[in-house]
């Protein structure tokens, strides 16, 4: 088997080149989120800002605006810990190095428990909600310390039968896993 940053590195490209595909199966993906109790229950949402090979989360920030939920934002920290802000709206956001638009840091506007998680990766494993992500660690630290509903938006590009990576004991399953 590869090891993580090998499969990593493949999986990126493959993401790269299936960018408009993933783009395309994003709505669809979406509408499931907006059907399951765990959306309508929740009054804060944690989502991201998605990047070109990511599934497209504009939809899911407007909906849950709309729905006058609190959209919760990720900012990376030190430690590769992770704070979750509340959106100041796009105007506001800032970019990060790595090109990420992100809340700036505003103590009061922190909240690490929100109601629903939406959790991006890399690739997925549907049955067993295996995960992996870019590689730093930030969402497993996050949700090891996290109790309530997670759920991914798998586009078939990130969709695994079986894990073509090591899983370990430090990688969070997810709970809830939306496939095409
Ligand atoms: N749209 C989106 N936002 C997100 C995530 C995501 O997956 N998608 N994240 C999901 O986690 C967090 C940011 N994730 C990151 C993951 C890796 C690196 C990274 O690899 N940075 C350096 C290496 C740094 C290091 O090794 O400490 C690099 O690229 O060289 C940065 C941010 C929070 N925001
Ligand atoms: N709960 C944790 N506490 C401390 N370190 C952790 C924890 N979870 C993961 N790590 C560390 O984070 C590093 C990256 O883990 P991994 O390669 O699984 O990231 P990933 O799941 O792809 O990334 P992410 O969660 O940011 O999307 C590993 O070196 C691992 O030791």
């Amino acid at each position: 088997m590869q090891t993580k940053p090998e499969f990593r590195k493949a999986q990126l490209k493959r993401l790269n080149d299936a960018a408009k595909q993933t783009q395309a199966e994003s709505a669809g993906l979406v509408a499931q989120l907006l059907a399951l109790p765990q959306w309508h229950s929740a009054r804060t949402i944690a989502t991201t800002v998605s990047g070109p090979i990511e599934v497209t989360t504009g939809g899911i920030i407007e909906a849950a605006q709309q729905a006058g939920k609190t959209v919760l934002l990720p900012r990376v920290m030190p430690h590769r810990q992770m704070a979750f802000l509340k959106d100041p709206g796009s105007a506001n956001r800032v970019t990060s190095k790595f090109g990420i638009p992100e809340p700036p840091y505003v103590e009061a506007a922190v909240d690490q428990h929100p109601d629903l998680v939406i959790v991006p990766g890399v690739a997925f494993v549907p049955a067993t909600g295996a995960r992996i992500g870019f590689g730093a660690g930030y969402y497993d630290r996050f949700l090891a310390k996290y109790d309530g509903p997670t759920v991914a938006l798998v586009p078939s590009v990130m969709n695994f039968a079986a894990p073509a990576w090591p899983v370990e004991a430090f990688d969070v399953l997810i709970q809830t896993l939306l496939t095409v």
